[in-house]
């Protein structure tokens, strides 16, 4: 069942590594078949340079497993809420890539502060609140769904203009239309991380690019009538909290 999908992700899965987005067997990468209702997942704790499409595990949109010899990722439940919440994208990232993990431990937005970041991303990237003990006791990787689906919310963004979250003290998760494109927004996501640090080394001035830079470069690499609505999603302000720089 799915072949082509377990090769098209487990393709994705091997990205990984290569451009040093993981280490050891950290992260996961799936895809989602949305006219079976099904989606293809890295299974769980097996080294990526031991992998093979055979191994991906094949799962419902309610959670459960419907193929597959393997475990699949123990981060599933949290790829599940988001096809759920999110049902037109294609393909969900994980990693702890270290520039993007080193905002989600200091509870900080990647912030919006030059086009290589505005070419990708219409505004800052969010970072979630922490998980409560209750929610992480209840149900740890649904919950970190959940908290991921709030802070879109609660920030009124656009979860296909801003396609990646920070998960607080954890780290990252990006999506796309497939999953080679929701890898390719996990690159684009560590290295403006790593910009923003320098450049928030450098000052404490909120250089956040203008909104008319912002549009430019957001509109040249998506269109202003692309499936990516121009100007659904409003600039993400720091939370006006002594922890942020700006
Ligand atoms: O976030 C975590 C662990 O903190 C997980 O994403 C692991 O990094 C990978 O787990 P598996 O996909 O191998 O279950």
């Amino acid at each position: 069942m799915l072949e082509d999908l377990k090769k098209e992700v487990y393709e994705a899965n091997m990205q990984l590594p290569k451009l040093d987005l993981v280490t050891f067997t950290w992260g996961n990468v799936s895809g989602i078949d949305r006219e079976k209702g099904l989606f293809v997942i890295k299974p769980s704790g097996v080294p990526y340079e031991k992998l093979t499409p055979d191994d991906m595990v094949v799962v419902d949109l309610k959670g459960e497993v419907v193929e597959g010899k393997l475990n699949p990722s123990s981060d599933t439940p949290t790829h599940t809420v988001l096809y759920n919440a999110f049902p037109d994208i294609g393909g969900i990232v994980h990693t702890h890539s270290p520039w993007a993990v080193a905002f989600a431990s200091a509870n900080l937005d990647v912030p919006a502060l030059n086009t290589t970041a505005a070419d990708t991303f219409y505004g800052d990237v969010p970072v979630s609140e922490p998980l409560t003990k209750e929610q992480i006791e209840r149900a740890y990787e649904e919950e970190t769904g959940n908290v991921i689906v709030k802070t879109f919310k609660d920030r009124g963004l656009d979860h296909e203009a801003v396609p990646a979250v920070l998960v607080s003290q954890h780290g990252p998760f990006t999506w796309g239309k497939t999953p080679a494109h929701a890898v390719y927004n996990a690159k684009v996501l560590e290295v403006v991380a790593e910009i923003d640090y320098h450049a928030m080394t450098l000052t404490h001035a909120d250089c956040h690019v203008p909104q008319y830079l912002l549009d430019k470069h957001y509109d040249r690499k998506h269109g202003k009538d692309a499936y990516y609505g121009q100007g659904k999603a409003r600039r993400v302000k720091f939370a006006a909290d002594a922890k942020n720089r700006f």
